[in-house]
């Protein structure tokens, strides 16, 4: 089974670039940058990483993301995480970036996209490895700044797919951003949002309702409200779920009490996703290969969440079309 996980072509739909930055390369560029870090070891870091909920997790998520400082850096972080992907099997990648951490730190917008965009050219050409670019708003900050940093983007529009809403979920509903996304969609950019991860079923709702996106993030508390649940159906609306991240974070305590299955059963359009793979112990294929175990799901069912993944992509129709025969290949 883990031969038929590995060899399916994998879409990554739900990955935050920063969350991808291994301990060893962590300590790499905290060296080569003099940045000093509380963390000595590999083996410290990885120590740390005892998450109780997303607060404790972003905590250190924007710590670690400290060494990260020029566009090489960032290249670095990028290719990185392609060549494992790619060697898991991963095929495509959408990744979330999160420039209002970097920019508070003095990080310009140019550095990291600067750096994201040299390694997606080179994913492509040396790993066939395709990619889109998310810009991420984080909900914590106020909308002004979502806002100013979409009109900072503007060199770069042309290389954005969406825009999205991630950071701490509590207290922060997705209407706050509703400036922002209505601007985003005016540009012809797509939207996502991360919501009902640890946020209530009406954040859900609202980020249909009031930011009109194409997908949500997570969205695992949807099974609350079942008349939600009816509506995601009958839309055929993406989720996407990430296990690994759902059960490090505390969203559930065992993978075995995940309400996937459920949420298949009630024939929502699901994808697995590996979220901050560096942080949550695996990445896609490990994802896949947790499912199995905690599930007992047949090969159909992963080659229909793999082929819900391909669907749901950014990415364009000679690329998807390239994907579907390699799906169907592994019948
Ligand atoms: N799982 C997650 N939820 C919200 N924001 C994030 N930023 C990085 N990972 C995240
Ligand atoms: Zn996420």
């Amino acid at each position: 089974m883990r031969d038929f996980l590995k060899a399916l072509p994998k879409a990554e739909l739900h990955l935050h670039i920063e969350g991808t930055l291994e301990p060893e390369l962590m300590l790499t560029l905290a060296d080569r940058n003099g940045v000093h870090l509380s963390y000595d070891s590999v083996g410290a870091i990885r120590a740390a990483y005892d998450f109780s909920d997303l607060q404790s997790f972003l905590d250190l998520y924007y710590q670690g993301m400290s060494v990260l400082r020029t566009a090489q850096d960032f290249e670095d972080l990028a290719m990185d995480y392609f060549r494992r992907a790619a060697a898991e099997g991963v095929v495509h990648v959408e990744m979330h970036v999160d420039p209002q951490a970097h920019l508070a730190r003095g990080i310009e917008l140019a550095t990291v996209m600067e750096g994201l965009g040299r390694a997606r050219r080179r994913a492509e050409r040396e790993l066939d490895l395709s990619s889109a670019l998310i810009l991420a708003f984080l909900r914590d900050r106020p909308a002004e700044e979502a806002l100013d940093l979409l009109e900072r983007a503007a060199p770069y529009w042309e290389t954005l797919d969406a825009v999205g809403l991630d950071s701490a979920e509590l207290g922060h509903p997705p209407a706050k951003f509703a400036e922002a996304f209505q601007r985003a969609r005016s540009l012809g950019l797509a939207r996502v949002a991360h919501a009902g991860e640890e946020g209530p079923p009406d954040y859900i709702l609202e980020a249909l309702d009031v930011l009109d996106v194409c997908r949500i993030d997570h969205g695992v508390r949807c099974l609350e409200d079942p008349t939600l649940v009816e509506r995601l159906r009958e839309e055929a609306m993406v989720l996407t779920v990430c296990p690994l991240s759902n059960l490090r974070l505390r969203v559930v305590e065992r993978l075995e009490d995940h309400p996937l299955p459920a949420m298949l059963d009630a024939g929502l359009n699901i994808t697995l996703n590996s979220d901050d793979p560096a942080y949550f112990g695996g990445g896609l294929l490990d994802n896949y290969i947790a499912c199995r175990r905690a599930f007992g799901w047949s090969r159909e069912v992963f080659l229909a969440l793999a082929g819900n993944a391909i669907e749901a992509a950014f990415m364009d129709e000679g690329r998807r079309a390239e994907l579907r025969d390699r799906l169907a290949a592994c019948r």
